[in-house]
């Protein structure tokens, strides 16, 4: 057994190096009221050196130790002072050891400086000293020696480098690295500093309630361990709660138990365990901003950001492969219809089926994208199918019944297909491609495929050089008015004029309203042309009253781009406050397809061109499904049959029933009415036996120019 320590140490030497070493004195020979003598004061020194758990130690010029203390001696492996003092650390330590040790010491002597705070590796077992030498010097102060403290900063050391661990991780997760690879980096991490942890992470998948283990460090106990093995065996295991930002837990962080864990290192590993935390929330955040910013945030299908990466990565290699792929553009016929009538939320909820159905019918490793509206873009691999009817099955899928806010709906829909390298090399080219395929598809009556051909782009081409024609013809003031009269057969008076635009082509002449009017429409040019006619037209009218010749009313036609302008009403009300004429004498034509787009807008517009003094009339009547409870509402002053109907009159018996009936209507409802199109007297005879006696056609006139036009009115025929 070991003797107490006071007892078997030998002291230090005394500053005064000349003196011997000698044994001290027990302190129980002091005697109680004296002032102690040196001996007694050397006495309590060494028992105070010996005390402390620090190292000190003196040596002479060649590095003999002269004196070493309690805790040095023990850690040298020998048990007094007098085993140790005499040797050099080449008796006790490795060559290499000694002689690093002895350089310091050297420098110190030598240079007569101290050196402080030095931190070195243990040369016996794990940790760190922090070393501090100064010269021992004699009463003359030469140098004879050199006097070293060590102290142990090994928990020092480690709490540095378990901060600096979770430093480096947090910096990791601020920089927004991935999760498997961090969770990897934090095993590897745990084994770096706290050699021989047994630690694993353990996670659930969102929304699942099994723990998986995401990772874990190398040591034996960890390794192809099972969930089950840790969390069963809560004795061994510690699990620290990997939470979430939500106040939720995304696992545990499992450290096996061990004697040598402290509680600083507990406290660590909880950080690292608060840190996964991070990491995992960051990584679920920067994966709904990355799904968000690639995809459609209503269906859940790839925007045109994924569809414009994935394509060309489609392209590249049926490039290599000198395969094809199919870009379609498809639309769903109508699906404004079903917004304005069902409502927002029921156009959502349909867009949302017709998405599953095309994911649902598309297969694997091709691609649906929602670019907006209702519009779709679809990208095919090339299979041993053609393109054609894979695109029809989807056709009938999106076709399959479906109710929709309590109603049954059968949905159609437009496609357009271009195929590289056929029609083009580059999304770009295949995009512009595939839209104009689905243009024609919609122009061909929708509820059709229609595979791109380069006379559509020829027409396409023709039909821009056409919009800027038109552009020109706006600034030139290009366009004239004919006009066609309107007779009361009963009379023989002309009652009204419909006023009819005509495009005066410098190279072409006259150019009929079929021929520019959809394109107009089409690119929105329709409003300042719309405008120029209301303006021509209710001048004239004017000039004419102001000749002197029987007032009538002038028709005004407006299409629906131009109806729903904005600022249609103000354009209105300023041609009459230009030309100067009584409003009550301008009649706007609306056609009846127009109306029932958007029925609740359309009677407010109506309302509001009343409210002006203006009255309206319902052109090409009959032809658009109106129902007579809706007819009622709309503030109307008259109909006009449509010419299709009068056509095959007296031939055809329908027609001849439709038009009857038509009469009778306006009648019920208290409106007037007017056929056009007349062009035979056995039309105008059965007109005027079914009770409409207002009629305009080619009997009379064909729509004629102003001045024809002022004769007829002076002639009155
Ligand atoms: N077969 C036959 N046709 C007859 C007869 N009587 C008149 N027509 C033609 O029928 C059309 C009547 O005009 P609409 O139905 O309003 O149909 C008009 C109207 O929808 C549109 N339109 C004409 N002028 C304007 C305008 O200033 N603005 C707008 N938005 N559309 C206009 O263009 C359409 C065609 O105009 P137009 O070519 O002038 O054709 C005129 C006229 O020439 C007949 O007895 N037999």
């Amino acid at each position: 057994m070991r003797k107490a320590v006071g007892e078997q140490i030998v002291g230090p030497a005394p500053i005064d190096a000349d003196e011997p070493i000698s044994r001290p004195r027990s302190t129980e020979e002091i005697p109680p009221s004296r002032e102690p003598s040196l001996a007694e004061r050397y006495d309590w020194l060494v028992a105070m050196i010996n005390h402390v758990p620090d190292y000190i130690y003196a040596k002479d010029l060649e590095g003999r130790f002269l004196f070493a203390n309690r805790a040095i001696v023990l850690n040298n492996g020998l048990e007094r002072v007098e085993d140790m003092v005499g040797l050099t650390d080449y008796d006790l330590h490795p060559s290499a050891a000694a002689e690093s040790i002895a350089a310091v010491e050297r420098h110190v002597m030598e240079s007569g400086e101290p050196d402080l705070g030095l931190e070195e590796r243990r040369l016996r077992g794990n940790g760190w000293l922090m070393m501090s030498r100064v010269p021992l010097r004699d009463k003359a102060g030469k140098v004879i020696g050199v006097v070293g403290a060590s102290r142990d900063i090994s928990a020092r050391k480690r709490g540095e480098s378990l901060m600096k661990a979770q430093a480096q991780l947090l910096k990791a997760v601020a920089k927004g690295v991935r999760l498997d690879p961090f969770l990897r980096d934090v095993a590897e991490l745990l084994e770096e500093v706290i050699p021989g942890i047994a630690a694993a992470v353990l996670l659930r998948d969102e929304g699942a309630e099994e723990l998986h283990i995401a990772a874990a460090c190398r040591s034996a106990a960890a390794v192809s361990i099972s969930p089950a093995d840790i969390l069963d065996n809560p004795a061994s295991w510690r699990c620290l709660a990997i939470s979430s930002g939500d106040g939720g837990q995304h696992g545990v962080l499992a450290v096996q138990e061990s004697s040598s864990h402290e509680a600083s290192m507990f406290e660590f590993l909880t950080g690292i365990a608060q840190t996964i935390g991070i990491a995992i929330d960051r990584h679920y955040d920067a994966e709904r901003i990355t799904f968000l910013a690639e995809h459609d945030a209503l269906t859940g299908l790839p925007n045109r950001t994924l569809l414009d990466r994935m394509l060309d990565d489609m392209l590249r290699r049926a490039d290599e492969a000198s395969g094809e792929v199919a870009v379609v553009f498809l639309d769903v016929d109508n699906f404004k219809l079903v917004n304005d009538s069902l409502g927002h939320a029921a156009g959502d909820e349909l867009l949302k089926i017709v998405a599953h159905r095309i994911s649902e019918e598309i297969g694997r490793d091709n691609l649906v994208s929602r670019i907006g509206g209702d519009e779709f873009i679809l990208a095919l691999q090339q299979t041993e199918e053609d393109f054609v009817p894979r695109l029809a099955r989807i056709r009938e899928a999106i076709a399959r019944p479906l109710t929709l806010a309590g109603m049954n709906l059968q949905l159609t829909c437009s496609m357009g297909m271009a195929c590289f390298a056929a029609h083009g090399k580059t999304a770009t080219e295949l995009f512009a491609n595939a839209d104009m395929a689905m243009y024609r598809a919609k122009e061909n009556g929708r509820n059709s495929i229609q595979v791109f051909d380069p006379a559509m782009a020829e027409n396409a081409r023709q039909k821009l050089g056409r919009s800027e024609e038109l552009r020109r013809a706006i600034e030139r003031d290009e366009f004239v008015l004919h006009f066609q009269p309107q007779k009361d057969m009963t009379s023989g008076e002309i009652i009204g004029v419909e006023a009819l635009v005509r495009w005066n082509h410098p190279t072409e002449g006259l150019v009929f309203p079929g021929e520019f009017i959809p394109l107009a429409e089409e690119s929105g040019l329709i409003v300042p042309i719309g405008e120029a006619v209301l303006r021509k037209a209710c001048g004239q009218a004017k000039k004419w009253q102001e000749l002197g010749l029987p007032p009538v009313k002038i028709g005004v036609n407006m299409s629906a781009r131009q109806f729903q302008e904005p600022g249609m009403i103000r354009h209105v009300a300023a041609a009459l406050a230009e030309s100067g004429l009584e409003p009550r004498w301008l009649e706007i034509e609306v056609t009846e397809s127009l109306l029932m787009r958007d029925v609740q807008g359309a009677i407010m517009k109506m309302h509001e061109l009343n409210a002006l003094g203006v009255s309206l009339a319902i052109d090409d009547f009959g032809t658009g499904y109106s129902s007579l409870s809706t007819l009622k509402r709309f503030p109307l002053s008259r109909l006009k049959i449509d010419r299709s109907f009068i056509a095959d009159i007296p031939d055809d018996a329908d027609d001849m029933a439709i038009t009857s009936a038509i009469v009778s209507l306006a009648r019920i409802l208290a409106l007037d009415v007017i056929a056009e199109g007349v062009e035979t007297e056995a039309q105008a005879h059965f007109l005027s036996e079914a009770g409409c006696h207002a009629i305009q056609g080619y009997l009379f006139s064909r729509p004629i120019p102003a001045e024809e036009m002022t004769r007829v009115m002076r002639e009155g025929t």
